[in-house]
């Protein structure tokens, strides 16, 4: 189920690290992770996205790999997560199953949404809610996207910017789910932080 703190990782070849950071995130209570990781190379991120996925389901939580399809289907990953610059949603569909969890950015439009549910996602993210440190160029989201969503049938997912100061008003408006990247996995007292945000969906 798409719902509560979707945390997001850091783009790092310190796999040690990640793993400890992804741990104390999962501790905190988030329910979804996603190994997003443009930076390594091929085999780090096989070793990665199955060591994570791991990590994840055996906490229960649900393992989405970012942008990269045949890597979700070699980890077996929950699902992956797709932009407007990877592989359309149909093609992963198919290549994936019915099961799996297809996430699409839908940045701050309705219309991409629609388009992308009639393509088989299993839901929409909107962003960025504020700026965000790790997406500076990101387009700006206004939190009346997540109502103007309601009748989509998928779960909506924010993103952008989100930490504990400024998530409340995002779950307010509607957010299924809060991905967060920066504020949840900068400096120490990730759990703490994780606990905060996913307080929020008690
Ligand atoms: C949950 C979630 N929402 C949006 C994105 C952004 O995807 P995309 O636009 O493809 O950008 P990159 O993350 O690939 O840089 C996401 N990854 N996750
Ligand atoms: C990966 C990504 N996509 C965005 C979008 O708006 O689609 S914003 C973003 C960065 C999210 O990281 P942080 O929580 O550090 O702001
Ligand atoms: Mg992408």
């Amino acid at each position: 189920m798409i719902r509560g703190l979707y945390a997001i990782t850091p783009d790092t070849d310190n796999s040690e690290q990640l793993i400890e950071q992804v741990s104390a995130a999962l501790d905190g209570g988030a329910r979804i992770l996603q190994y997003r990781n443009k930076g390594s190379d091929a085999v780090r991120r096989l070793w990665q996205a199955n060591i994570l996925k791991s990590l994840a389901q055996s906490r229960g939580a649900l393992f989405i790999v970012n942008d990269d399809v045949a890597l979700a289907e070699a980890v077996r990953a929950d699902g992956v997560h797709l932009g407007r610059d990877d592989d359309a949603i149909a093609a992963a569909r198919a290549r994936l199953g019915d099961g799996a969890i297809i996430g699409a950015s839908c940045y701050n439009s309705l219309d991409l949404a629609r388009s992308a549910v009639a393509a088989g996602a299993s839901y929409v993210a909107f962003g960025a809610m504020f700026a965000s440190g790790t997406k500076p160029g990101a387009v700006h989201a206004p939190l009346s996207l997540f109502a103007d969503a309601a009748g989509l049938g998928v779960p909506r997912v924010a993103i952008g910017g989100i930490t504990p100061d400024n998530a409340a008003q995002v779950v307010a408006a509607g957010a299924d789910a809060i991905a967060v990247i920066g504020s949840l996995f900068d400096g120490d007292g990730i759990a703490e932080r994780a606990a905060a945000l996913a307080a929020l969906y008690a």
